[in-house]
């Protein structure tokens, strides 16, 4: 399923643990499912008091804050779509030209990568030549993007911000940033650079996970400094693969730690600390546990692509660890699809990583 003509995506749904499932408690830095009260104290109820929650004023906060997020995410197609359709009318970009992806916007070595993996003699150890290896969890950093256009992307990322657009959040832990879809990207930048990019180098890297069958994604800009979001606490990705590319501006500190696979957590987990380099992105396996230490100084901008795929999700919600059940959803909604029972490519051999 292909939208690389730029036609809207179709026929994609979402999981309706998305109403339930991993709801962020900001102030104790927890994930907790919800169905009703009885359900959250009897499976919460020990390790909300060991994070501090003991009264009954903390538990109705909780209870508060939990609700909100569930409606929150009830009108979030709705709200979404409406705030896209007044931004498409009303916005006036400052680099139109950003939103068309060209050659020029990338690193002349990531397009050489590019051509390696889409040479017909291309295989894995010769793309680790290519490219940086950064630990024995599967992390790889590469160039991306010309510092140029790190700077105008965030100077229209800016010009955004400051409008008077109606403006959406990109998830329930990061309170600034933009919602790619919502200003128009993912027809003519992000699908292409998925498809025509991406997928070559991914395909070569995890070819277990759906590297090679990615068809959807959710894009979008985290930004950091001192008065807004510092961190980012540990989570894993809705996402078989995840890009992140450092955009700028200047900062200090702001280090994004990995830790294991979500799906084989080790009693001890040992966690790795990657620095960030401008223009540089780094492709990391969604399931892996990671998160971000505060900035000290300056503003951090990144751009995050979580790719999916819907043959490997289909078999198994990375939420709810269930086999999906599907919702209606606008877009490429949690890129999940209504399959015919045993299409999954026969090449993908379902994340058998634990
Ligand atoms: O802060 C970052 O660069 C990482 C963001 C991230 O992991 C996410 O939004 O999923
Ligand atoms: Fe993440």
């Amino acid at each position: 399923m292909s939208t690389g003509t730029g036609s809207p995506a179709r026929g994609f749904f979402a999981c309706a643990c998305f109403h339930t499932d991993n709801v962020f408690l900001r102030r104790y830095g927890l994930h907790v499912s919800y169905r009703d009260e009885p359900q959250l104290r009897r499976d919460y109820g020990l390790v909300l008091g060991d994070h501090g929650c003991r009264s009954d004023e903390d538990f109705n906060a909780v209870l508060e804050e939990i609700q909100k997020e569930v409606q929150r995410r009830k009108q979030l197609d709705h709200q979404s779509m409406a705030r896209k359709a007044i931004i498409s009318q009303c916005y006036k970009p400052k680099h139109p030209e950003v939103y068309v992806l060209q050659d020029s916007f990338l690193a002349p070595e990531f397009l050489e990568t590019v051509k390696y993996c889409t040479s017909q003699d291309a295989d894995l150890q010769g793309l680790l030549r290519r490219i940086d290896s950064i630990s024995d969890k599967r992390i790889y950093r590469l160039p991306v993007f010309t510092e140029e256009f790190c700077r105008v992307f965030i100077e229209e990322m800016e010009n955004f911000e400051q409008s008077e657009m109606p403006k959406g959040r990109p998830n329930t832990m990061n309170n600034y940033g933009v919602l790619l879809n919502e200003l128009g990207f993912y027809e003519a930048f992000i699908t292409p650079l998925r498809e025509k990019y991406l997928q070559p180098i991914t395909c070569l890297l995890y070819p277990d996970c759906g590297g090679g069958f990615l068809d959807s994604h959710k894009a979008f800009l985290v930004k950091y400094s001192l008065h807004e979001d510092l961190d980012l606490s540990s989570h894993y990705d809705n996402a078989e693969v995840t890009l992140n590319v450092s955009l700028g501006k200047e900062f200090t500190e702001g280090n994004l730690y990995f830790g294991d696979l979500r799906q084989a957590p080790t009693p001890v987990p040992k966690y790795v600390e990657i620095e960030h380099v401008v223009s540089q992105g780094l492709l990391h396996h969604g399931g892996q546990i990671h998160g971000a230490l505060p900035v000290a100084s300056g503003e951090r901008w990144n751009l995050i692509v979580w790719m999916r795929s819907s043959a490997v999700r289909n078999q198994l919600c990375p939420m709810c660890n269930k086999k999906p059940e599907l919702v209606d959803a606008e877009g490429f909604g949690d890129g999940f699809t209504r399959s015919p029972e045993g299409d999954m490519p026969k090449t993908v051999d379902l994340c058998s990583l634990i």
